[in-house]
């Protein structure tokens, strides 16, 4: 009996002793561990079934419903485990294959109730199939009070001790205790050996050594049977083993299921049909989530493309409510229209069909004559020109240069003149501003253009002529059409400043002192600078060089207009021009809004960025002696700042200075105001003396035209001529244009006539009127330009000064519009001469008249000390007392006209000029 209750118990010892192979297995002393021993020749360890079947159920329900409830079916020991034990009993033992595994012999499949009787059974000990087979945990629960043996079935490992947990320690010892020595340890070795060599695998290793770790629960430990041979025994089963009795308490049990659970049965979802169509899902964090179908919401829509939003729409403006009522039309998505490019660089250009539009009259004509230009048939669509300007260059025409018409200043660094104060508008001092206001120019600014717009103050314009400039007063056109606004040009560029705008710049010359150059390029005849300082009387001169400017080496002194003097000393760096035999620009006086104004403009040819800036100081040398040298080394120069001394010409026969008389006599200046068309009759009626049309005669022969320069310099007759006489220059070309195309329309008349040359008679009959009751006044001026030009500057020695005097006075009441200031240099010689004696000397020769060159200033030069110079401000006076002085060709006139002055007999002597 014991050796039976002993054989589960070695059973469950020996996959103890699976778990530990260093333990030795406990001896058996009693022989129903046979079983075992058929293995091994150590006899099968046994334990007291007693004490294990009690110790394993200690408060376990004998009855049937409880056995139902619980599954746990209570099986009793078969006969054939009876049979077994028998066996052992006599000594046979069941050979074990060596890979066999110890465990428990699986009860027999089918017991027959009827094999024993219930009684008998009831007598035999019970033994917990679940717990000895290891599933018992999976039905207990120690929150409900169980008592659970705490059991785990090993893993062992090589080198790894048995760890036997909470098994009762005293249960084995006994178990052990009864094992055989020798044999068991056969017996176990072979078993140890096996057991590791199927357990040494990778993933029962790594098994091994995390229950080493940290050894689970006994409740999470799975347990399987099928390694351990034990028959999985299903419900089934075991209700079949329990016969009639056992089926009818296990169905009683059943039969207590909730009854909710037992409709279930019936139900769609238990049957697991979904009747309701599955629209779509929704799924929230990878769970699905139900929508109610009452606060269904329409399926989202899947993205469509992007559509420009309406700004209105953004904005929040509300659309009228008959675009909102309006039913949405179907949108006809219309395929987009590939864009092809039809033309070249210049896409988008459209030739002009009309190659006339925008363009002024000058324009239109030069276009008109090219017959490439003219509008075709066909317009040509291909190549369009780039932005037109391509067409203004066919019209303009334009020779190849290279682009240096950018700004191109000196370097940093330059000799830079001493310190003066600048002055960028004229200032009346003194009694100046009285006096201009005396002069008849000053009325004279009442006149008015009669041009046409498509004219543009061309050099037709009346204004131009008299070099008036057009503003709102005088002219009908604004300055979109009107050209003849230089001076406002002028301060249209420069006020905005920068060195291009102003293009100039003093430079310090080689041998000249300082001079002007340019940074950039000028157009012909383009104003460039304006000559500015202070405008005093010649009294005020007179005491300036006297006082304040008596230890100055140079000075910057020009008149220009009457008696006015221009004193540049303070003013704009325009006087620091110098001059040249062969100018590129030249100094002309305009009257602007009624004041006089000097400035200097380009010549007739383009100025080229660098060039150094010069015009012809045209002065009147009083004195061949003492001259200065003229350093322009220009092919033509004249050698002398004044004339060549040689040139200085003797008197010619009276015969030709009366025919230079005669000439005089009949020429007359008219000048017609076109505005209220009464023709302004300029006459000139020379009455000079005899010896003053010799030195007339001398002067022509200083005429310093500028277009005349590279001309060698010689003596121009004078012919007698019975009609208007004019001069040549270009200027005066134009004004006789001008008069004439302004006669022929009756519209203006103007006569010019300088003593010079005289225009054929013919054009006498085209001539206008002249009328002598005009009340136009003749004007005469004289210039005289002061300068005393220190040492340094030339090569004179020290304490030679030349003083350039310009002064223009008027000498009679009628006056003539004069835009040529002549200068007069007094050249200071030794400063033994006595200045009287240098005065006596001097050689007058009025340069250029403006015959020949309207718009020069002309100086004049004498010889003398600086003081004595200054003092004799019109050192000419005197010359002209003593009846050396020359006069210019116009001076014939003025002389008359000046000798019926009262207050300066002595002027009648003095050379002028006069346009
Ligand atoms: C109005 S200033 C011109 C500026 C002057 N170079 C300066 O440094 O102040 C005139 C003087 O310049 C000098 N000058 C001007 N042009 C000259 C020339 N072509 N040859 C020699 N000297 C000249 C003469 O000394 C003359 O008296």
């Amino acid at each position: 009996m014991a050796a039976i209750e002993a054989a589960p118990i070695i059973a469950e010892l020996d996959s103890l002793l699976l778990c530990g192979s260093s333990f030795s297995s406990s001896d058996a002393t009693d022989s129903a561990s046979s079983n075992f021993t058929s293995m091994s020749s150590t006899p099968p360890t046994t334990v007291s079934a007693d004490s294990m079947s009690l110790a394993s159920e200690p408060d376990h329900p004998k009855s049937d419903t409880t056995i139902a409830s619980n599954i746990e079916a209570v099986i009793t020991v078969t006969s054939s485990l009876e049979t077994e034990i028998e066996q052992q009993k006599s000594g046979q033992q069941t050979p074990i294959a060596d890979d066999a595994i110890v465990v428990a012999e699986p009860p027999p499949p089918e017991l027959s109730p009827a094999s024993r009787p219930r009684r008998a059974r009831s007598s035999l000990p019970v033994y917990n199939l679940s717990k000895l087979m290891g599933t018992d945990v999976h039905g207990r629960r120690r929150s409900k009070g169980d008592t659970v043996l705490e059991k785990r079935r090993r893993t062992i490992s090589d080198g790894t001790t048995a760890d036997f947990g909470d098994l009762d320690a005293t249960k084995l010892s006994d178990a052990l205790a009864k094992a055989s020595q020798t044999t068991k340890t056969e017996v176990d070795a072979s078993r140890v050996k096996r057991s590791s060599a199927v357990l040494h695998t990778p993933k029962s290793a790594r098994i091994a050594k995390k229950s080493s770790l940290s050894p689970a629960p006994a409740h999470l430990t799975r347990r399987t049977t099928r390694l351990s041979g034990a028959s999985t025994e299903t419900i089934t089963t075991k209700l079949s083993a329990l016969g009639k009795r056992g089926k009818k308490a296990v169905d009683k049990a059943v039969s207590r299921l909730p009854r909710e659970l037992m409709r279930l049965k019936d139900t769609n979802e238990f049957a697991h049909i979904d009747t309701r169509p599955v629209r779509y899902t929704v799924w929230s964090n990878g769970k699905y989530v139900e929508v109610d179908p009452s606060q269904e919401t329409p399926a989202p829509q899947p993205p469509l493309k992007k559509v420009k939003v309406d700004e209105k729409a953004v904005k929040g403006e509300e659309k009228p409510a008959a675009e909102e009522q309006k039913p949405a039309a179907p949108a006809v998505k219309k395929p987009r229209a590939k864009k092809w490019l039809e033309k070249g660089l210049y896409a988008g250009q459209e030739t002009p069909l009309d190659i006339f539009k925008g363009l002024n009259s000058q324009e239109k004509k030069k276009l008109a004559a090219l017959p490439e230009l003219l509008p075709s048939s066909k317009p040509n669509h291909t190549f369009p020109l780039p932005m037109y300007n391509g067409l203004r260059v066919l019209i303009n025409g334009r020779d190849f240069k290279l682009p240096f018409d950018v700004c191109n200043p000196l370097p940093p660094g330059q000799p830079k003149p001493a310190a003066y104060r600048t002055m960028t508008k004229n200032r009346f001092v003194g009694d100046a501003a009285s006096y201009w206001k005396k002069t008849p120019h000053f009325g004279d600014f009442a006149s008015r253009c009669v041009c046409q717009p498509a004219d543009g103050c061309d050099e037709d314009c009346q204004n131009r002529i008299m070099l008036y400039e057009c503003d709102d007063t005088n002219c009908n056109f604004g300055t979109a059409h009107c050209q003849n606004r230089a001076f406002q040009d002028l301060q249209e560029r420069t006020k905005k400043g920068g060195r291009y705008r102003v293009g100039v710049e003093v430079v310090k010359t080689g041998d000249r002192g300082y001079g002007v150059r340019s940074n950039r390029c000028f157009e012909a005849n383009q104003i460039i600078m304006e000559y500015t300082g202070e405008i005093i009387t010649e009294a005020e001169c007179e005491r300036r060089m006297n006082e304040e400017y008596k230890d100055n080496e140079c000075y910057y002194l020009m008149s220009f207009d009457q008696n006015m003097i221009i004193d540049a000393t303070t003013g704009s760096i325009a006087r620091f021009v110098n001059h040249s035999c062969s100018p590129n620009c030249r100094m002309i006086k305009w009257i602007v809004a009624g004041q006089p104004r000097m400035a200097l403009f380009a010549g007739d040819r383009p100025i080229m960025t660098g060039e150094e800036l010069t015009y012809d100081y045209n002065f009147d040398p009083f004195s061949a002696k003492n001259v200065q040298k003229c350093l322009c080394g220009s092919p033509n120069c004249r050698g002398v700042l004044g004339p060549k001394p040689k040139e200085v010409k003797a008197p010619k026969p009276p015969k030709e200075e009366k025919k230079t008389k005669k000439t005089s006599s009949k020429t007359s200046r008219v000048l017609t105001k076109v505005s209220s068309k009464a023709t302004i009759k300029t006459s000139v009626k020379p009455s000079a003396k005899t010896s003053t049309k010799r030195k007339l005669k001398d002067a022509f022969e200083f005429d310093g035209d500028d277009e005349e320069d590279d001309k060698p310099i010689k003596k121009q007759k004078v012919k007698a001529a019975t009609g208007l006489k004019r001069t040549l220059s270009s200027a005066t070309r134009k004004v006789a244009k001008g008069a004439a195309k302004g006669a022929a329309n009756g519209a203006a008349t103007i006569k010019r006539s300088v003593a010079s040359i005289s225009m054929a008679t013919k054009k006498k009959s085209i001539a206008v009127k002249v009328t002598k009751t005009a009340t136009t006044k003749t004007a005469k001026t004289s210039t005289t330009v002061r300068r005393v030009l220190g040492s340094g500057a030339s090569k004179k020695g020290p304490g030679k000064k030349t003083t350039v005097v310009v002064s223009t006075k008027p000498k009679a009441k009628t006056a003539v519009p004069s835009r040529s200031p002549s200068l007069t240099i007094v050249a200071a010689g030794s400063s033994s001469l006595p200045a009287q004696k240098n005065a006596d000397k001097a050689v007058s020769t009025p340069t250029s008249s403006v015959s020949s060159k309207k718009d020069m200033p002309k100086l004049t030069i004498s010889s003398g000390a600086s003081k004595t110079s200054s003092r004799k401000l019109t050192p000419s006076r005197k010359a002209l007392e003593s009846g050396l002085l020359v006069g210019s060709p116009s001076s014939a006139k003025s002389v008359k006209m000046t000798a019926a002055a009262k207050p300066m007999p002595k002027l009648k002597l003095v050379a002028t000029v006069v346009n």
